[in-house]
Formats: structure tokens, C-alpha cells, sequence
């Protein structure tokens, strides 16, 4: 049993990572102490989740000093590993943000920016506590039912955040107040991460789960057995469009169907007031070998395409609510994160 998952952290040694590519079967550590590595890492998912990519791109910038020092490079050598680190993936904004954020304390050295990029862990494992708490007090007041049979998508649990969880924050919160009956857990091909990463915290958590196929969801909420989907989310456009893992739009569309309440669990750090709706997130294009095979074992004809986009656009309009730290915004009712 793993109590306190912990998907990045700072130790003496530069950054560890939890290696999210060998879960379930095998919980491994991988230490990163250059920047090529931790692009590596980031492009193969050992490290993934929105806010988990954020923190690790913070105390990638120290990385990028750290190496720049040893190798003798030059600022600008040094300011382009940083900027491969930043664009490592395209869609979740945390990425991008927080590089930025621990930026302005490169030139006070490598303790300030690792202490920035603390402090950024810190705040979002009290973020996503917060958004479990507030979560759970909508869907319960919202459903008027429990304990509730809910259903997530991809893993937005500890593993893919500095710790706790968005989505799984609120399914945790829901647990510890004895309200939740059941998760269904889609698998979330072609990576897995329901069935590996979700399933596994749900495991650790004592919460009970079925995994099933992504294919599944929709029929499993028409058929009246999901009282509340609740997933996390990439990036949220200023407009209420939400980007998360590809398979999400489905489970909105039948939970509008359905008349029960799709709710995106994430930090104000996830919103990019940039972007001014769904239409204008990039999204990231996987190759098409992560949908033809699986494990290096072939699973279509030779000579087949893949067609492999990592993320979809939720509209606004499906919305119910997104739960973030500072409270509820009622997104399908027309309450946008962009400030009246
Ligand atoms: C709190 S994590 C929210 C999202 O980042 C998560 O739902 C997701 O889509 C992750 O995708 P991934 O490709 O595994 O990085």
C-alpha cells in the first residue's frame, strides 16, 4: 500500500519522478538529473497529468541550471533546454505555466527556483484538497442522492497532480464522507491510464471500482447506472471549454443525454483566459503506434494508420459545473471563468 503518492519531488538529487509507464505492475522511481531526460519522461508520460506537469516543469528550469553549470553552457544554450522542457506536450497549459512561473527567479539562482517550485507543489496539493471538499458539496447537493455510483475518465488522481488529485479528490472527499458506492473507472485507451494509474489509486484508497472499457460509458450511463461523471481537465478556455483526455466529450454527451451532472474537477492554474475557447487549444497528436499496438504486440493489420489525438474538447454548454479551489462555477448555466 502506497499512503502518500507523491509523482514529483524535489530530493538532494534533482527531481524524482514517480514512473507512471511500469504502473500497476511495478511502482519504480526515476531520477532526473538532465533536462533530455525529463523532456524524455514527459513525452513518454512517465510523468503526466496537468498539475504533475506543471510542478515538473518548475523545478525542470533548476535542471536546466543545474546541467548548464556542469556542462558550461551559455545562457542562451540553457534558455533553449528550457524552452524544449516547456513545450515538451502542447495541451495542458500547466506545462507551459509553470516554467513561467519559477522564470522571473533564474537570475537569484537555483534555490530560488526550486524554492518557487515548491511553494507551486504545495499550493496545488492544498488547491485540489480544496476543490475535493467543494466538489463534493455540490454533487451531493446537486443529486440529492447517496451514496453515488460515479464515473471518471483517465486518471486525475495523486499520480497526475502534486497530490491528492482533482477528479479523485472529489471521488476521495466523496469516500471519506461514506458517500460513494461505486467508480467506474473507464480504461482510457490507448494508454491506459484508468485501468493502470486510476484503478491502482482506487486500490490504495480502499474505494470500490469496476474498470471498463471506454467503449462502455456511454451505454453504462444510459442505462441509469451513474448517478455523476466527474473528470479532470488540460486546459479550460476562457469561454468554459474544457480540453481533457480523449473519450471525455463522449462521456459528456451522454451524461447531457442522460440528465445527470458532468463536472470538471481542476485548479484556476488549468483556466487560460489566453485561449478563448476549445477551438483555439492545441492538441497534441500521439503517433499511431500507441493505437496499433499494444505492449510491441501488433493489434491491427500491417499497414494500417492510426489516427492517435491525445485530448478532446468538452463545449461549455455540457458543462454542469467546474469545481476549482476557490469555488463552483455553474459553466453550462453560462458562468465562464472569463471575470464579468
Ligand atoms: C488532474 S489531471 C487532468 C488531466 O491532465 C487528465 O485528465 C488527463 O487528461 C491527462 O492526460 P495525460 O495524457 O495522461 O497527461
Amino acid at each position: 500500500m502506497v499512503n502518500d503518492i507523491r509523482a514529483v519531488a524535489w530530493t538532494d538529487d534533482g527531481l524524482r519522478l514517480i514512473d507512471q509507464t511500469v504502473l500497476p505492475g511495478r511502482f519504480e522511481h526515476l531520477h532526473v538529473r538532465d533536462t533530455g531526460t525529463l523532456v524524455d519522461a514527459i513525452r513518454r508520460l512517465a510523468v503526466r497529468g496537468a498539475p504533475a506537469l506543471g510542478v515538473a516543469g518548475a523545478f525542470g528550469v533548476a535542471i536546466a541550471m543545474i546541467e548548464a553549470e556542469r556542462q558550461g553552457w551559455t545562457a542562451g544554450e540553457r534558455d533553449a533546454a528550457i524552452d524544449r522542457i516547456r513545450s515538451a506536450r502542447p495541451t495542458a497549459v500547466n506545462l507551459a505555466a509553470g516554467v513561467d512561473r519559477v522564470l522571473p527567479f533564474v537570475p537569484e539562482g537555483v534555490d530560488a527556483v526550486v524554492a518557487e517550485a515548491r511553494k507551486l507543489l504545495d499550493e496545488d496539493v492544498r488547491n485540489n484538497q480544496s476543490i475535493g471538499r467543494g466538489g463534493a458539496d455540490w454533487i451531493l447537493a446537486r443529486t440529492g442522492k447517496r451514496p453515488l455510483r460515479v464515473l471518471t475518465h483517465c486518471n486525475a488522481g495523486a499520480l497526475a497532480t502534486a497530490g491528492w488529485g482533482t477528479a479523485f479528490g472529489v471521488i476521495r472527499e466523496l469516500a471519506q464522507r461514506d458517500a460513494v458506492e461505486l467508480v467506474y473507472a473507464d480504461e482510457t485507451r490507448p494508454l491506459l491510464q484508468g485501468s493502470r494509474l486510476t484503478a491502482w489509486e482506487l486500490e490504495q484508497a480502499g474505494i470500490p471500482y469496476l474498470v471498463q472499457a471506454d467503449g462502455a460509458a456511454a451505454s453504462t450511463i444510459l442505462r441509469g447506472l451513474v448517478d455523476v461523471a466527474v473528470i479532470g481537465a488540460d486546459r479550460i478556455a476562457a469561454n468554459g471549454d474544457v480540453a481533457n483526455k480523449i473519450g471525455s466529450v463522449g462521456v459528456a454527451l451522454a451524461c447531457a443525454d442522460a440528465g445527470i451532472p458532468f463536472v470538471v474537477a481542476a485548479p484556476w492554474s488549468t483556466v487560460d483566459l489566453n485561449t478563448p475557447s476549445g477551438e483555439e487549444i492545441p492538441i497534441e497528436e500521439r503517433p499511431g503506434d500507441e493505437v496499433l499496438t499494444w505492449e510491441g504486440l501488433t493489434v491491427a493489420p500491417p499497414g494500417a494508420r492510426g489516427f492517435n489525438p491525445a485530448f478532446d474538447v468538452i463545449p461549455a454548454r455540457l458543462v454542469a459545473a467546474l469545481a476549482t479551489e476557490t469555488g463552483i462555477l455553474e459553466i453550462a448555466k453560462g458562468e465562464t471563468p472569463l471575470p464579468s
